[in-house]
């Protein structure tokens, strides 16, 4: 076996589930596709989402203090380090699971709860564009807005979603102990939903009210971590030029000038493909010889072998 090649993996939605039930059964799918990558002789470290996650803990702490308004209100930054917990256990154990299953080595998983630096004076903080929590009916939608306050959006045709702050994420704050644990060989969990936001006050940091995405904090992570490939595993196969129109086609292989010139031309949503492909534009121009694939999620294996998936290089 030759040198194993460093993954960082990006997990959508679709890995996830939008409940605690649907969770635990997707994580057995994932879990699968991440074995495959090992099987593969790779050496893989996972980020995840937590839009909907997040939003449904927010809005659960939020009824609380609405039931008891001595019950101080949760900061989301709190509701995505408690989504970075419960996403970890679950993911943890169906990936120890899946091991045991194929009978190969049970390396160790761990989750990392991971703050992820923010600038403070983003302009992004002024702009909530990161969905997050269920879709709405527009009916619904103008009832939260008015009810509690929250900024909505219509999600790219799929309904209306609560929106807020999504600043790019600048500094892993335990990547020392990132790269300790995945250069001991272990499986490592981290910059879950993009990581807690926090932003620096003197020598301390303070938690941000804001959701960063995940594609981006795997970006960041697979730099920090010279990583050879970043994979955006995502509820589609490939990317495609002229999405969902009678002319749509799907791209196989796509060079960082070609990504920007569909990106000038408005070919991928913005909140959903668009972050992905910028993520992957941002990977393959840090370092020569860098790849992004970006597919679906039961195709990694076949992705990384490149017989499916959308890859970008330079
Ligand atoms: N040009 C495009 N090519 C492929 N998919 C696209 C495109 N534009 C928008 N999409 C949509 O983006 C979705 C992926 O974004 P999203 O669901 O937000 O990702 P995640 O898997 O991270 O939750 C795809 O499932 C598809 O519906
Ligand atoms: N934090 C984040 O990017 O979550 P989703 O992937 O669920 O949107």
């Amino acid at each position: 076996m030759g040198k194993k090649k460093r993954i960082v993996l990006a997990l959508g939605g679709n890995a996830l589930g939008n409940n605690l039930p649907e969770q635990m059964q997707a994580v057995k799918t994932t879990a699968k596709a991440i074995v495959d990558l090992l099987e593969e002789n790779c050496e893989v470290i996972i980020v995840h989402g937590n839009g909907p996650q997040v939003g449904m803990i927010n809005n659960a702490m939020g009824a609380l203090t609405r039931e008891d308004p001595s019950h101080p209100n949760t900061p989301l930054s709190v509701c995505v380090a408690m989504s970075q917990a419960y996403i970890g256990y679950d993911l943890q154990n169906a990936l120890r699971e899946e091991m045991e299953i194929r009978g190969i080595e049970n390396i160790p998983v761990t989750t990392m709860i991971t703050q992820m630096r923010v600038d403070a004076n983003s302009p992004a903080f002024k702009t909530p564009t990161k969905p997050i929590g269920h879709f709405m009916t527009k009916e619904e939608a103008d009832n939260a807005a008015e009810k509690y306050g929250y900024d909505m959006i219509e999600d790219s045709g799929r309904g209306y979603r609560r929106v807020v702050a999504s600043p790019k994420p600048v500094e892993i704050i335990e990547l020392r102990a990132i790269r300790s644990l995945v250069d001991d060989g272990q499986l490592v969990i981290a910059c879950g939903g993009g990581g807690i936001p926090v932003i620096s006050k003197g020598k301390y940091l303070k938690g941000a009210s804001a959701v960063i995405d995940k594609d981006f904090a795997a970006c960041l992570l697979a730099q920090e971590l010279n990583a050879d490939c970043l994979i955006i595993l995502t509820a589609v196969e490939k990317v495609a030029v002229n999405f969902g129109k009678p002319n749509q086609a799907w791209i196989d292989h796509m060079s960082v000038s070609e990504a920007k010139k569909y990106i000038g031309e408005d070919q991928f949503a913005p909140g959903s493909m668009l972050p992905k492909v910028e993520a992957a534009i941002q990977f393959v121009e840090s370092k020569d010889g860098r790849e992004a694939i970006i597919t679906l999620l039961e195709k990694a294996r076949e992705g990384i072998k490149g017989d499916t998936g959308t890859h970008i290089r330079k």
